[in-house]
């Protein structure tokens, strides 16, 4: 079976119970979106209980979004580390201001993360760039583009190597790299940056997917970016042919998720080892 393809069989098959630790903006559309690709979320987030019900999940998702919830994500995390179960980061705004650059640090040193993804400002300030990027959105500058490719490639292996994560950036190109093989990836919709959460949702089913293939946690987060992406181009014909809108466009991609087979994913996947 195709390696992606089998991905999304083994959370379908193991529906793997995924504990995110997660902001309060998106954390409906989070869980759904792992109960759509076929795991099974929880969002516990007190720190009075993070490690313990981080022992019962496959996966544990950390969003920077929930910034005044590090102590929990630390605890958590620890934990699963020492389980030996992946935890992934989304490391929401990650430069915008003085304490997020403070937990994004911490969160570094403390925990191994299996995965991180985020959009291009987030990663690059990650990766020790200069960023324009001060909100949750991408800045204009940072943006990865066919132009800058090769530069942005390089960088996201060079982080992946230093970090010892999957290093996985969003946008009109994804891009991911375990430090050895990096992947570009065409799929989606300029609509998902018009709905508030298409990351979080994306970095919550990174969680389902390593969640369900701990061993190989690269082809987990390609596998989940293209079912991602494939969704939104699905969502986008059915906004285009209804006339709707993005308040739709959010129900039919977490739909497209759902209805998502393993023979869509392999005939749809735009993917691309540089
Ligand atoms: N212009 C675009 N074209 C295609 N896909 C996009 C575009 N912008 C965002 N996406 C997709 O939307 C999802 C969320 O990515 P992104 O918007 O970068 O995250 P965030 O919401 O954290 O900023 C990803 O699956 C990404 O591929
Ligand atoms: C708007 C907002 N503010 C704090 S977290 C959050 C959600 C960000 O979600 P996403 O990065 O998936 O668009
Ligand atoms: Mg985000």
């Amino acid at each position: 079976m195709n390696k992606y393809a089998e991905a999304l069989h083994l959370v379908r098959e193991k529906e793997p119970l995924v504990q995110c630790i997660t902001n309060f903006v998106t954390v409906n559309d989070c869980a759904n979106i792992i109960l759509a690709a076929g795991g099974s979320p929880s969002m516990a987030h007190d720190v009075r209980e993070a490690a313990e019900a981080a022992r019962n999940a496959r996966a544990l998702v950390c969003n920077m979004g929930a910034i005044e919830d590090a102590p929990s994500m630390i605890l958590a995390g620890k934990e699963m580390n020492k389980l030996g179960r992946p935890v992934v980061l989304d490391p929401v705004a990650a430069g915008g201001t003085s304490l997020r650059r403070e937990v994004a640090a911490e969160l570094l040193k403390e925990v191994k993360f299996s995965s991180i993804r985020g959009n291009a400002s987030e990663i690059r300030y990650l990766a020790g760039q200069q960023t324009a990027g001060s909100g949750v959105d991408v800045s204009a500058l940072d943006k990865i583009t066919e132009e800058n490719l090769k530069e942005a490639a390089e960088m996201v292996r060079a982080l992946a190597e230093r970090t010892g994560s999957v290093i996985a950036v969003s946008g009109k190109l994804d891009l991911v790299s375990d430090g050895k093989e990096t992947a570009v990836l065409r799929n989606g919709c300029a609509t998902m940056a018009r709905i508030t959460g298409s990351g979080c949702m994306l970095t919550s089913m990174i969680g389902a997917f390593c969640g369900a293939m701990p061993e190989d946690c690269f082809t987990a987060t390609v596998a989940a970016m293209s079912v991602m992406g494939i969704s939104g181009e699905v969502a986008e014909a059915r906004r285009i042919k209804n006339g709707t809108g993005n308040a739709t466009f959010r129900t039919d991609l977490i739909d497209a998720v759902f209805n998502m087979t393993e023979e869509q994913l392999v005939e749809g996947m735009q993917y691309e080892i540089l």
